[in-house]
This record gives C-alpha cells, sequence and structure tokens, in this order.
C-alpha cells in the first residue's frame, strides 16, 4: 500500500501519544523468562518481530520463520542451540537470508553446538540440533553486530559454568550489549564485564520478579523529527524515564541541536520547539545508535543543513543497505548526498522536490524516517504497511497529532 502524505496546512496539536514498549527490551526479556518463567513482564512491545520471537518460543513446528526479526533471528539461533531436545530450522525472509550470522553460529560451534547451514554458508536458514553446550570460554569479532553477542549473553546463566566472551575488535552498538547485561543483573545473574571480556556466571532460578518494560526511543525518533521540523509544535510520549536502558535516548541530546527541548514528566517526555532556534551543520558518530541514523538524516535533510555521520558500518547489513537506501531517497527529493561504507555526507540544501514516492526496501525505518517531511511538502511512501515491524500503529499515531 502506497501512502500520499501532506501535512503542510495541518498544525501540530498539544496531545500525546502512548508508544509500546522497547522491541530490544522485549525481545531480550522474552528470551530470559524461558529461562526463568517466574519473571513476569509488562508493557512488551505490540511489534512484527516481538510477536515472531514469540511464537518461535512456543512453536511445536519444526521449522521456524521469523520473517524480517534480526534480532529474533540471532537470539533464537543461540536459545535453540543450547536446547538439548530441539531440533529445528531456523529461517526468514529473504532479505533476512542475506544476513550474515557466521560470527554467532562459529562462536556457538566453539562451544559445542550442532548447526549446519541449509542453502548458503554464514548465512540462514539453519539446521539446529540442540545440546548441552559444556564450553565455558569463547573469542568473537566485537565489530559486526552486537546482537550476537548478546545472544550469546543472554543464554549464558542456562549453561552449567556460565560463560566468558572474549571481544575482538573495537565493539559495536555498545549500548545494547549494557541493555542485556543490565537485564541479566536486574534478574540477579553475575556479570564482569571489563573491557572486551564479559563473564556471566550460571543461575539456575530467580526470585519472583516483575519488569515492566520501557517504551521504544527509536520509535519516539520520528516524533522527535516532526517537532524539529515544525514551527512551533510539542507533544508528550509515554511511557520514558530519565534512567533508560535504550541508547537512543541519546536523542535527547542530539535533538536538542536541532531545536528541541525535552522534559522530563512523571511517566514520559513533553518535546518542545524551541523558537527562533540557530541551526548549525552537524557531525555526529552514530557506532552506539545506529537506528536513528536515517531519522536524523532526514531531519537534517528538512531543516536545511548539512550533517556527517560517521560510525555507520553495520547499516549495511541491516533491513536493507540502509547508506544506499538514504543516498537514493534523499537524491529524489533534490538532497545533495554522498555515502560511503560506514558514513553520510549531506549538503544543506534549500529546497526540496514535492510529490516524491519514497521506496521503503522492506524496512520500517525508511518509511517513518521520511514520514515527518509531509510537514514541509506533499510526499508518498510506498509500502507504507513495513512500519509493523516495530511500529504496528506508527499511522495512526502520527496522523492522531495533527489538528
Ligand atoms: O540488540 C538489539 O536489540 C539491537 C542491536 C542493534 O544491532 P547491531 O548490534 O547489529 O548494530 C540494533 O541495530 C538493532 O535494531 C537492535
Ligand atoms: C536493525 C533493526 O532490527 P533487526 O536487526 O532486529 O532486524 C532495526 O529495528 O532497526
Amino acid at each position: 500500500m502506497d501512502l500520499s502524505l501532506d501535512y503542510t496546512n495541518k498544525s501540530l496539536k498539544k496531545t500525546g501519544i502512548i508508544i509500546s514498549g522497547s522491541k530490544s527490551e522485549s525481545n531480550r526479556l522474552l528470551i530470559l523468562q524461558k529461562l526463568f518463567p517466574n519473571l513476569v513482564l509488562e508493557n512488551l512491545s505490540d511489534s512484527d518481530d516481538t510477536i515472531h520471537l514469540k511464537d518461535a518460543l512456543t512453536s511445536e513446528s519444526d521449522t521456524v520463520n521469523i520473517g524480517h526479526a534480526g534480532t529474533a533471528m540471532r537470539f533464537l539461533t543461540a536459545y535453540f542451540a543450547s536446547k538439548p531436545d530441539s531440533h529445528i530450522v531456523l529461517t526468514g525472509s529473504s532479505r533476512m537470508q542475506e544476513r550474515p550470522i557466521q560470527i554467532l553460529v562459529n562462536a556457538l560451534r566453539d562451544l559445542g553446538a550442532s548447526i549446519n547451514y541449509a542453502n548458503n554458508d554464514g548465512f540462514p536458514p539453519l539446521k539446529i540440533t540442540g545440546k548441552t553446550l559444556e564450553k565455558q570460554k569463547v573469542k568473537m569479532k566485537g565489530n559486526v553486530s552486537s546482537q550476537y553477542i548478546s545472544a550469546l549473553l543472554l543464554i549464558a546463566p542456562s549453561l552449567e559454568n556460565g560463560l566468558e566472551i572474549e571481544l575482538e575488535g573495537e565493539i559495536t552498538s555498545a549500548p545494547y550489549l549494557q541493555m542485556t547485561v543490565t537485564l541479566l543483573e536486574k534478574l540477579g545473574v553475575k556479570v564482569d564485564w571489563k573491557g572486551q571480556s564479559i563473564k556471566v556466571y550460571p543461575k539456575n532460578n530467580i526470585d519472583n520478579c516483575t519488569i515492566t518494560v520501557e517504551s521504544d526511543w527509536s520509535s519516539a525518533s520520528y516524533f522527535y523529527s516532526l517537532v524539529a521540523l515544525s514551527q512551533n509544535g510539542e507533544l508528550n510520549l509515554s511511557a520514558y524515564f530519565k534512567e533508560s536502558l535504550q541508547g537512543d535516548s541519546r536523542l535527547v541530546e542530539i535533538y536538542r541541536a536541532f531545536g528541541v527541548e525535552t522534559t522530563y514528566q512523571e511517566n514520559g517526555i513533553t518535546l518542545k520547539k524551541i523558537k527562533d532556534f540557530d541551526l548549525q551543520p552537524i557531525s555526529l558518530n552514530l557506532i552506539e545508535q545506529p537506528d536513528i541514523a536515517q531519522t536524523i538524516a532526514v531531519t537534517c535533510f528538512g531543516l536545511g543543513i548539512a550533517c556527517d555521520l560517521t560510525g555507520l558500518h553495520t547499516l549495511k547489513i541491516k533491513e536493507t543497505d540502509r547508506l544506499e537506501a538514504l543516498k537514493n531517497e534523499l537524491s529524489k527529493l533534490g538532497a545533495e548526498i554522498f555515502v560511503t561504507d560506514k558514513s553520510l555526507h549531506l549538503k544543506a540544501s534549500p529546497q526540496m522536490n514535492a510529490d516524491v514516492l519514497i521506496k521503503t526496501y522492506n524496512d520500517h525505518r525508511m518509511a517513518m524516517a521520511f514520514a515527518p517531511l509531509a510537514i514541509k511538502i506533499p510526499i508518498q511512501i510506498q509500502d507504507a504497511e513495513v512500519v509493523s515491524k516495530s511500529y504496528k500503529h506508527f499511522w495512526r499515531d502520527l496522523d492522531s497529532v495533527f489538528t
């Protein structure tokens, strides 16, 4: 379904949106709930990715298809490989079959797992025969995707002797690792993380425990962009807290530079556009916040300011090659943009082309990142339904903030 958006004659109303729980926290906690069944979870994400993971964990079928859900693919690989009675083929969408998984598979094999590639070496589908993993030390690259490391950390307390992971190279997307470690610690699992080494101690059971998932900060980014592009917009988003496990909460600091002031309320945040804000070109290293790169690039384009975004080497192996996709679609709108395999450079564009059809490449974040431009120019979003991967009610919520 293609969607035509035009909010050029509308203004933002002072209203509130309740965004569903963080996809990253939810996916970790659902795996941990299998290890510790007395864990109670509240405000879980209603995203397709989380539903895929949940369904996979209760599936009785010998083939599990997790669609486009990368985190679910990685976490379930480790989960099934360490569960002695499982015999499963784990597969996903055609894009998932192009997203590398060798680093994780090799680490699991080193620990004693039985995993074979059904089609192409290094990529899903995977044939997994679950086993008791007896080894307790493993080395792996830390500079390709943090998801491989989180996948091992999540099963680590269930291994007889726990697990020590030695990471090689510069650790990428580190806040996601910190999130995994903090959630383990919240459940009483002992973790020692020193530099390139993370050691998790074994744990068989936990005290009764309820965890309420904070709402998703990556989803909030699209509303930050909208407020930044508005004249004098103000919006309330819930449920967000000052102490967040999500690295994308850095939005508060980043969007301050685009004239958006965030204030914390009891159960959420208020975003407010600062009047007559003096905009400057921006340089940001997003190695810790890869998922908001698209939002930020489009905000800068909409504001007519230049940006240099670095630390983006993981973008090429996500739902699509996000650097190429951004270059293609921003160029159609009239941007002067240059990308390398790990950075994006945008010149200040004084004008933008209206009525452009934005391709979304099966990537939810392409659709949502470009949508806020509709406050400036009429725009069309191809295959708008892709948003459900992380944000089921995005279009409804977007429409609800305009008068
Ligand atoms: O662990 C997680 O929940 C995630 C880690 C990040 O991936 P990489 O570590 O591959 O950058 C991020 O992009 C993804 O959306 C979610
Ligand atoms: C990269 C993402 O997800 P995943 O890797 O879990 O598919 C994302 O949500 O932006």
